[in-house]
Protein backbone atom coordinates (compact mmCIF):
# COMPACT_ATOMS: atom_id res chain seq x y z
CA UNK A 1 0.00 0.00 0.00
CA UNK A 2 1.39 3.19 -1.07
CA UNK A 3 1.80 6.16 1.07
CA UNK A 4 0.95 9.48 0.33
CA UNK A 5 3.64 11.94 -0.63
CA UNK A 6 2.22 14.54 1.73
CA UNK A 7 1.98 11.73 4.34
CA UNK A 8 5.51 10.21 3.46
CA UNK A 9 6.77 14.29 3.85
CA UNK A 10 4.95 14.28 7.90
CA UNK A 11 5.80 11.17 9.07
CA UNK A 12 8.68 10.96 11.62
CA UNK A 13 9.95 7.68 9.94
CA UNK A 14 8.99 6.88 6.10
CA UNK A 15 10.54 5.44 3.27
CA UNK A 16 10.21 6.13 -0.03
CA UNK A 17 10.78 3.51 -2.91
CA UNK A 18 13.35 2.19 -0.81
CA UNK A 19 15.12 -0.66 -2.37
CA UNK A 20 17.98 -2.47 -0.45
CA UNK A 21 20.08 -5.30 -2.22
CA UNK A 22 22.59 -7.64 -1.08
CA UNK A 23 24.94 -8.29 -4.05
CA UNK A 24 22.64 -9.12 -6.68
CA UNK A 25 19.44 -9.77 -4.56
CA UNK A 26 17.02 -7.63 -3.93
CA UNK A 27 15.67 -7.73 -0.18
CA UNK A 28 13.86 -4.92 -0.33
CA UNK A 29 11.91 -3.59 -3.41
CA UNK A 30 9.81 -0.46 -3.38
CA UNK A 31 8.44 -0.27 0.04
CA UNK A 32 6.71 3.24 0.49
CA UNK A 33 6.63 3.72 4.48
CA UNK A 34 4.95 6.70 6.76
CA UNK A 35 4.72 6.16 10.47
CA UNK A 36 3.55 9.46 12.29
CA UNK A 37 4.03 10.70 16.19
CA UNK A 38 1.97 8.41 18.00
CA UNK A 39 1.59 5.89 15.75
CA UNK A 40 2.75 1.95 16.26
CA UNK A 41 2.90 0.27 12.98
CA UNK A 42 3.46 -3.36 13.36
CA UNK A 43 5.61 -5.57 10.85
CA UNK A 44 4.49 -9.17 9.85
CA UNK A 45 6.22 -11.43 7.53
CA UNK A 46 7.98 -14.78 7.54
CA UNK A 47 11.68 -15.50 8.12
CA UNK A 48 13.69 -13.99 5.48
CA UNK A 49 10.31 -11.37 4.50
CA UNK A 50 13.10 -8.38 5.29
CA UNK A 51 11.73 -7.03 8.50
CA UNK A 52 15.22 -6.41 10.20
CA UNK A 53 16.46 -5.70 6.84
CA UNK A 54 13.87 -2.75 7.08
CA UNK A 55 14.78 -1.54 10.03
CA UNK A 56 18.88 -1.94 9.44
CA UNK A 57 18.03 0.60 6.75
CA UNK A 58 16.22 2.88 8.76
CA UNK A 59 19.32 3.29 11.18
CA UNK A 60 21.47 3.83 8.61
CA UNK A 61 23.52 0.23 8.97
CA UNK A 62 22.32 -0.70 5.31
CA UNK A 63 22.89 1.69 2.30
CA UNK A 64 19.51 1.75 0.40
CA UNK A 65 20.00 0.42 -3.41
CA UNK A 66 17.65 3.00 -4.65
CA UNK A 67 14.78 5.02 -3.11
CA UNK A 68 14.87 7.47 0.40
CA UNK A 69 14.64 7.02 4.06
CA UNK A 70 13.08 9.98 6.03
CA UNK A 71 13.61 9.96 9.77
CA UNK A 72 11.77 13.38 11.18
CA UNK A 73 11.31 15.04 7.23
CA UNK A 74 15.43 14.73 7.04
CA UNK A 75 17.12 12.70 4.48
CA UNK A 76 19.19 9.88 6.00
CA UNK A 77 21.45 10.20 2.39
CA UNK A 78 21.91 14.18 2.94
CA UNK A 79 21.44 13.95 6.80
CA UNK A 80 23.13 10.43 8.36
CA UNK A 81 23.20 11.75 12.07
CA UNK A 82 18.88 11.91 11.61
CA UNK A 83 19.15 8.28 12.32
CA UNK A 84 20.13 8.78 15.75
CA UNK A 85 16.52 10.30 16.68
CA UNK A 86 15.58 7.02 16.37
CA UNK A 87 15.59 4.40 19.37
CA UNK A 88 16.72 0.89 18.45
CA UNK A 89 15.78 -2.59 20.53
CA UNK A 90 16.75 -5.33 18.87
CA UNK A 91 15.34 -8.63 20.45
CA UNK A 92 18.13 -8.85 23.06
CA UNK A 93 18.95 -4.96 24.14
CA UNK A 94 22.50 -4.77 23.95
CA UNK A 95 23.56 -3.48 27.69
CA UNK A 96 26.76 -3.76 29.28
CA UNK A 97 26.81 -6.38 31.49
CA UNK A 98 28.95 -5.25 34.09
CA UNK A 99 27.47 -2.30 34.80
CA UNK A 100 23.73 -1.68 36.70
CA UNK A 101 20.85 -0.41 35.52
CA UNK A 102 21.50 3.21 36.34
CA UNK A 103 25.21 3.20 35.01
CA UNK A 104 23.88 1.51 31.44
CA UNK A 105 21.19 4.39 31.30
CA UNK A 106 24.05 7.09 32.29
CA UNK A 107 26.49 5.46 29.42
CA UNK A 108 24.02 5.68 26.76
CA UNK A 109 23.18 8.84 27.59
CA UNK A 110 26.81 10.34 27.49
CA UNK A 111 27.15 9.17 24.22
CA UNK A 112 24.61 11.42 23.04
CA UNK A 113 26.24 14.09 25.41
CA UNK A 114 23.07 14.47 27.65
CA UNK A 115 24.04 14.67 31.30
CA UNK A 116 21.94 12.25 33.72
CA UNK A 117 22.62 12.50 37.37
CA UNK A 118 22.01 8.83 39.30
CA UNK A 119 18.64 10.16 40.63
CA UNK A 120 17.10 11.18 37.36
CA UNK A 121 18.55 7.48 35.84
CA UNK A 122 16.59 6.00 38.52
CA UNK A 123 13.40 8.04 37.84
CA UNK A 124 13.40 7.31 34.18
CA UNK A 125 14.03 3.78 35.18
CA UNK A 126 11.05 3.80 37.52
CA UNK A 127 8.87 5.59 35.23
CA UNK A 128 9.74 2.63 32.90
CA UNK A 129 8.98 -0.19 35.34
CA UNK A 130 11.83 -1.81 36.28
CA UNK A 131 11.34 -2.40 40.18
CA UNK A 132 13.44 -0.21 42.82
CA UNK A 133 15.43 -2.96 43.73
CA UNK A 134 17.42 -3.68 40.15
CA UNK A 135 18.48 0.00 40.11
CA UNK A 136 21.82 -0.35 41.06
CA UNK A 137 22.16 -4.40 40.19
CA UNK A 138 24.45 -5.42 37.58
CA UNK A 139 22.50 -5.83 34.28
CA UNK A 140 23.75 -9.63 33.79
CA UNK A 141 21.42 -10.59 36.49
CA UNK A 142 18.48 -8.94 34.58
CA UNK A 143 15.89 -10.94 32.50
CA UNK A 144 14.69 -10.23 29.32
CA UNK A 145 12.13 -7.72 30.16
CA UNK A 146 14.20 -6.04 32.43
CA UNK A 147 16.66 -5.45 29.91
CA UNK A 148 13.73 -3.86 27.78
CA UNK A 149 12.25 -1.30 30.25
CA UNK A 150 16.10 -0.04 31.05
CA UNK A 151 16.09 0.32 26.76
CA UNK A 152 12.76 1.85 26.47
CA UNK A 153 14.21 4.52 29.30
CA UNK A 154 17.12 5.13 27.22
CA UNK A 155 15.00 5.65 23.99
CA UNK A 156 13.31 8.27 26.51
CA UNK A 157 16.36 10.02 28.53
CA UNK A 158 17.40 10.49 24.58
CA UNK A 159 14.52 12.24 23.61
CA UNK A 160 13.94 9.62 20.72
CA UNK A 161 11.59 10.45 17.89
CA UNK A 162 10.45 7.22 16.78
CA UNK A 163 11.58 3.67 18.21
CA UNK A 164 12.70 1.03 16.26
CA UNK A 165 11.46 -2.73 17.70
CA UNK A 166 12.65 -5.94 15.91
CA UNK A 167 10.91 -9.37 17.65
CA UNK A 168 10.38 -7.41 20.89
CA UNK A 169 8.31 -9.66 22.79
CA UNK A 170 10.01 -12.92 21.46
CA UNK A 171 10.57 -15.02 24.88
CA UNK A 172 9.00 -12.83 27.06
CA UNK A 173 6.27 -14.74 29.25
CA UNK A 174 2.49 -13.71 28.57
CA UNK A 175 2.71 -10.93 31.74
CA UNK A 176 5.94 -9.40 30.37
CA UNK A 177 4.35 -9.60 26.68
CA UNK A 178 1.71 -7.93 27.69
CA UNK A 179 3.06 -5.04 30.06
CA UNK A 180 5.93 -4.32 27.23
CA UNK A 181 2.91 -3.70 25.00
CA UNK A 182 1.57 -1.17 27.18
CA UNK A 183 5.03 0.70 27.40
CA UNK A 184 5.48 0.73 23.88
CA UNK A 185 1.55 2.08 23.86
CA UNK A 186 2.22 4.31 25.93
CA UNK A 187 5.74 5.72 24.78
CA UNK A 188 3.57 6.06 21.36
CA UNK A 189 1.14 8.36 22.85
CA UNK A 190 3.53 10.75 24.39
CA UNK A 191 4.20 11.19 20.47
CA UNK A 192 6.84 8.31 19.07
CA UNK A 193 6.57 7.15 16.61
CA UNK A 194 7.52 3.05 16.59
CA UNK A 195 7.77 0.48 13.79
CA UNK A 196 7.37 -3.00 15.30
CA UNK A 197 8.97 -6.10 13.60
CA UNK A 198 7.22 -9.41 15.07
CA UNK A 199 5.97 -12.74 14.63
CA UNK A 200 3.01 -11.82 17.63
CA UNK A 201 -0.08 -11.94 16.03
CA UNK A 202 -2.01 -10.90 19.26
CA UNK A 203 1.03 -8.43 20.39
CA UNK A 204 0.70 -6.20 16.68
CA UNK A 205 -3.31 -6.42 17.47
CA UNK A 206 -2.86 -5.28 21.11
CA UNK A 207 -0.10 -2.47 20.32
CA UNK A 208 -0.37 -1.51 17.01
CA UNK A 209 -2.88 1.06 15.07
CA UNK A 210 -1.31 -0.27 11.60
CA UNK A 211 -0.67 -3.69 11.06
CA UNK A 212 1.71 -4.20 7.43
CA UNK A 213 2.10 -7.81 5.65
CA UNK A 214 5.45 -7.70 4.15
CA UNK A 215 6.52 -10.32 2.26
CA UNK A 216 9.85 -10.87 -0.38
CA UNK A 217 10.85 -7.67 0.73
CA UNK A 218 7.35 -5.22 -0.20
CA UNK A 219 4.24 -4.52 1.36
CA UNK A 220 1.51 -7.09 0.36
CA UNK A 221 -1.37 -6.11 3.05
CA UNK A 222 -2.17 -3.03 5.46
CA UNK A 223 -4.78 -3.20 7.94
CA UNK A 224 -6.59 -0.91 10.49
CA UNK A 225 -5.32 -2.83 13.90
CA UNK A 226 -8.34 -1.97 15.86
CA UNK A 227 -10.99 -3.62 13.53
CA UNK A 228 -9.38 -6.45 12.39
CA UNK A 229 -10.30 -9.93 14.14
CA UNK A 230 -7.52 -12.25 14.99
CA UNK A 231 -8.56 -14.84 13.13
CA UNK A 232 -8.93 -12.84 10.11
CA UNK A 233 -5.71 -11.56 10.67
CA UNK A 234 -4.14 -14.87 10.89
CA UNK A 235 -6.21 -15.78 7.71
CA UNK A 236 -4.61 -12.82 5.64
CA UNK A 237 -1.10 -13.53 7.33
CA UNK A 238 -1.12 -17.34 6.14
CA UNK A 239 -2.64 -16.14 2.72
CA UNK A 240 0.18 -14.30 2.13
CA UNK A 241 2.73 -17.01 3.55
CA UNK A 242 0.98 -19.79 1.31
CA UNK A 243 1.49 -17.40 -1.81
CA UNK A 244 5.27 -17.59 -1.58
CA UNK A 245 4.97 -21.56 -0.59
N1 LIG B 1 23.95 -9.46 5.55
C1 LIG B 1 23.23 -10.12 4.65
N2 LIG B 1 23.79 -10.55 3.51
C2 LIG B 1 23.06 -11.21 2.57
N3 LIG B 1 21.76 -11.50 2.68
C3 LIG B 1 21.15 -11.10 3.82
C4 LIG B 1 21.84 -10.41 4.86
N4 LIG B 1 20.97 -10.14 5.84
C5 LIG B 1 19.77 -10.65 5.45
N5 LIG B 1 19.89 -11.23 4.25
C6 LIG B 1 18.79 -11.85 3.47
O1 LIG B 1 17.82 -10.85 3.23
C7 LIG B 1 16.51 -11.40 3.34
C8 LIG B 1 15.72 -10.63 4.38
O2 LIG B 1 16.25 -10.94 5.66
P1 LIG B 1 15.71 -10.25 6.99
O3 LIG B 1 16.61 -10.69 8.11
O4 LIG B 1 15.57 -8.80 6.77
O5 LIG B 1 14.28 -10.92 7.15
P2 LIG B 1 13.29 -10.92 8.40
O6 LIG B 1 11.95 -10.63 7.87
O7 LIG B 1 13.81 -10.02 9.46
O8 LIG B 1 13.36 -12.44 8.85
P3 LIG B 1 13.23 -13.09 10.34
O9 LIG B 1 11.78 -13.02 10.68
O10 LIG B 1 13.71 -14.47 10.13
O11 LIG B 1 14.11 -12.31 11.27
C9 LIG B 1 16.69 -12.89 3.68
O12 LIG B 1 16.59 -13.63 2.52
C10 LIG B 1 18.10 -12.95 4.24
O13 LIG B 1 18.67 -14.20 4.00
Amino acid sequence: MKATIEATIQATIATHDLAVRYGERTVIARLNLAIASGQVLALLGGNGAGKTTTIQTLLGFVPPAAGRVLIGGRDLAAEPEAARRLAYLPENVALYPYLSGIENLRYFCALADIDVTPLEAGDMLAACGLQEGAHGARVSGYSKGMRQKVGLAIAHARSACGMLLDEPTSGLDPAAANDFAARVRAAADRGMAVLMATHDLFNARQVADRIAIMQAGAIVAEVDAHTIGHQELEDLYLHHARELA
